[in-house]
């Protein structure tokens, strides 16, 4: 019980956040599907960093400095993502997150993803194929 009620930032911990960030951002660009959308950001320094503190904050995770500001909808809204994408995009990260965490910690990680994903489609921000 102790352990649900662990912040999910301290279960996890940042380096370990850091590689599923790094390794994600990988897989995506050697996605067929997604690479697309990302052509201009994978691998990005200043990207990835902000999607680390993104995910850092969002798990309760404190920085020594001002995490980087995230514009979430207005990042997605220009992109024009599709059903097929945003499904592509959750099954990659959720095949990432098994291979770097356990069973909870991974289960815990992909709720935030998707519950982000109900957010982008109901703002809209998700089309039709
Ligand atoms: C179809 C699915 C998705 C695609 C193709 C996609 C692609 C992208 C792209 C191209 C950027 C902009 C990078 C840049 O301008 O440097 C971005 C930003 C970002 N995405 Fe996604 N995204 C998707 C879904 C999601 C979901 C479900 C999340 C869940 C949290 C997410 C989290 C983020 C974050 C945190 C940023 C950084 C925002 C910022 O820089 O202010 N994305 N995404």
């Amino acid at each position: 019980m102790v352990r649900t009620l662990n912040p999910l930032c301290d279960r996890i911990g940042l380096p370990t956040v850091e590689a599923v960030v790094r390794d994600f951002a990988r897989r995506q660009a050697e996605d067929p599907v997604l690479a697309p959308w990302l052509a201009h950001a994978a691998g990005d320094e200043e990207h990835l960093a902000t999607v680390m503190d993104y995910w850092w904050t969002a798990m309760g995770g404190r920085l020594d400095r001002p995490p980087r500001p995230v514009d979430m909808m207005g990042r997605h809204a220009d992109l024009a993502l599709t059903e097929t994408a945003l499904a592509r995009w959750l099954a990659l990260f959720e095949t990432t997150l098994a291979d770097h965490l356990d069973t909870a910690e991974a289960n815990d990680w992909a709720a935030m993803a998707r519950a982000m994903a109900e957010k982008l489609r109901a703002s809209g921000l998700i089309h039709p194929d």
